[in-house]
């Protein structure tokens, strides 16, 4: 049984209902429903196997769900069901935007580059679909101008501006991983998805992408819902958890109340929920032992 409790917010920008993904005889994703906050940031957790990249890619277009409804909701009110939209429409029109697990740029242009390739959509606009751009025409050579202003701005923003002219792949790993999210900020999202966005981070480039991320609800407004197994970063910075465990919804609330939930604890210490009190005893009672 699925539960029912979701976490209501006053303006969702994302609405999850009832969201079921089958692969096969495997049931990924089963009944589950819920709402990330606009302006917030909303992280997705749950153990190996959850299903959480499966609720992302239903999200952003890469599966089409077997079941369920999938809203945005624009800040202008415009309202997509993403279940029916293609991928490229997801990210164009409804603006939603994702990074992978994976990193995945172009290595061989450099870091400034790749944040032009994200404003690609833009530019073609602006250039007429070519011919304007061929003629010079001062409407795309004001577009390009800005364009490169914008990227610049996002260089800044990830602390990247001192490497804008180096290959991609000559970052250090943690610096990719700013790149993508400067480079999707670059697509102008009102969603924008990570997909765990602090996966194989030193300390210290944790708590920069945490900044990043901080920056980017506070000075642009743009919401996050981000998948992640790195729970400092989790409960550092999101206002709003949600928990999957086999597909199904577990636990929704705030950090705390998360962090809390026996359900939760259970899910994360493999044990059935009437053993959690008996776990947290004998944890309990070793660190005493421990610090004795
Ligand atoms: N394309 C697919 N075909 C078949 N099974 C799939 C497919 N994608 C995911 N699954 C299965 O669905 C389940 C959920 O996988 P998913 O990758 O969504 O979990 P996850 O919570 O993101 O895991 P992790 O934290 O390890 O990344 C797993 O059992 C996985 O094997």
């Amino acid at each position: 049984m699925a539960l029912e409790t979701t976490t209501m917010t006053t303006d969702p920008i994302l609405k999850v209902e009832h969201l079921s993904m089958r692969f096969g005889g495997l049931m990924a994703i089963n009944d589950f429903s819920f709402e990330a906050a606009r302006g917030e940031i909303t992280a997705l957790i749950g153990p190996n196997g959850a299903g959480k990249t499966t609720v992302f890619n239903c999200i952003t277009g890469f599966y089409k769900p077997t079941m369920g409804m999938i809203t945005m909701r624009q800040r202008s009110g415009s309202e997509f069901l993403l279940e029916r939209l293609p991928d490229f429409e997801i990210a164009k029109r409804a603006k939603v935007a994702r990074t992978f697990q994976n990193i995945r740029m172009f290595s061989g242009l450099t870091v400034l580059e790749n944040l032009l390739v994200a404003q690609h959509n833009k530019l073609m606009q602006a250039s007429g679909f070519t011919i304007l751009g061929l003629l010079g025409f001062p409407a795309y050579r004001q577009a390009s101008k800005e364009s490169i202003e914008f990227a610049k701005h996002w260089l800044e923003m990830a602390s990247l501006i001192d490497r804008a002219d180096d290959p991609a792949g000559d970052l250090p790993y943690g610096a990719q991983r700013r790149l993508e999210i400067a480079r999707a900020m670059c697509t102008g999202p009102e969603l924008l998805c990570l997909d765990e966005p602090a996966a194989g981070l030193n300390p210290r480039e944790s708590l920069a992408l945490n900044g990043l991320l901080q920056t980017i609800r506070g000075e642009t407004g743009t919401s996050i819902l981000l998948i992640e197994h790195d729970m400092s970063v989790v409960m550092e910075i999101s206002d709003h958890v949600v928990v999957l465990e086999y597909g199904q919804k577990i636990s929704d609330g705030n950090p705390d109340y998360v962090k809390n939930d026996p359900k939760v604890i259970a899910a994360y210490l493999g044990v059935e929920d009437e053993e959690v009190e008996e776990v947290i005893e004998e944890i309990e009672a070793e660190q005493g032992g421990m610090t004795q």
